[in-house]
């Protein structure tokens, strides 16, 4: 049987499915051909990351494709209703890319409170002389430690943030309309563990109790911050988007960035992808990345590993 793993998949996926007698293509096939590619090639398990998109015309028009894996946890990229009501098997790693992200969530969080995407733009050049006006700029940095962090999502990446977040000896605070309590268990190197309570909030609390806010949500219809929200939150708030572009109004933040009101963001996820606004771009106190949340070699490993596991359990057991 043939998989198309159209957005990559790593060595351990592709070395899984190859001893389970998988044939693995891995030639990035362009969005508009990948029908035809599958057709003609009888390609039975197509994997994507969030570059190919799974929409209905191209389950409709692949009869033989027999499961559709997600190689991470947005599934905003597939029809995934339709392609499970069409008889195809539709799955994706929710739990593999957690620790990666809620890395790349600090690295924004460091990067704002030192100024670092700024400061990274504006060292000096040879015969510059401004090196102490340079570090003034800089010089009122802001410490993590003792400061409230609010998390809008505790799914499994929201609590992994929680755990750095403790680590670093900050307070914790949660908003998640499916959930009532939330306990998290913190391990340790050492085979220990403790298990800590996290304080739930509504939203309108946690904004106004924040010095930083994070969002773990998946995408949906609406902003979850706009510029109602903004509003609400403590002056010279921090906001990290690693979850999806579209949760944030992109207009109302860097409204709330230029009047003080926010006093950095970092995004991983843009309302324009590939592409975004030239104003979120250019802008000197927002943090960029180009989606790489889960990018790191550990995450897509397991990533590789599990989509791997689940179509030779799916397959194996649909021809038994
Ligand atoms: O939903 C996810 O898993 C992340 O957004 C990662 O997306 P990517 O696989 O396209 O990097």
């Amino acid at each position: 049987m043939k998989v198309l793993a159209n957005d990559g998949l790593s060595k351990s996926g592709i070395n899984a499915l190859e001893k389970a007698g998988f044939e693995v293509i891995t030639t990035k096939v362009a969005q508009e051909q990948v029908a035809n590619f599958i057709n003609e090639n009888n390609v039975s398990v197509l994997l994507v990351r969030s570059a190919t998109k799974v929409r209905k015309d191209l389950i409709d028009g692949c009869p033989g494709l027999k499961v559709i894996g997600r190689g991470g946890v947005g599934m905003d990229n597939i029809d995934v209703d339709y392609a499970r009501a069409t008889g195809k098997h539709v799955i994706n790693t929710p739990a593999s890319s957690s620790e990666s992200v809620a890395e790349l969530v600090f690295a924004h969080l460091f990067t704002g409170v030192r100024f670092l995407q700024d400061a990274n733009r504006n060292m000096p050049l040879e015969g510059d002389t401004n090196f102490e006006g340079l570090k003034k700029a800089y010089a009122n940095g802001t410490e993590l430690r003792g400061k409230t962090l609010g998390i809008i999502g505790f799914g499994r990446i929201g609590q992994a943030v929680a755990k750095m977040a403790l680590g670093l000896g900050m307070k914790v605070i949660a908003a998640d309309k499916f959930l009532g309590k939330a306990e998290i268990k913190v391990d340790f190197y050492n085979g220990q563990f403790i298990i800590v309570e996290i304080p739930t909030e509504p939203q309108e609390d946690l904004f106004r109790h924040s010095h930083f806010i994070t969002l773990h949500v998946p995408a949906q219809d609406g902003y979850v911050i706009g510029a109602a929200e903004l509003s609400q939150m403590r002056d010279g708030v921090g906001i990290i988007n690693c979850a999806r572009g579209g949760v944030i109004d992109e207009v109302a933040l860097i409204d709330a960035l230029d009047q003080g009101k926010v006093s950095f963001a970092g995004l991983d996820v843009f309302e324009s992808e590939p592409t975004p606004e030239i104003q979120i771009l250019m802008h000197p106190k927002i943090s960029l990345t180009p989606h790489i949340g889960a990018a790191t070699n550990e995450a897509q490993d397991r990533i590789g590993t599990e989509l791997a596991e689940q179509v030779i359990s799916i397959l194996k057991t649909e021809n038994s």
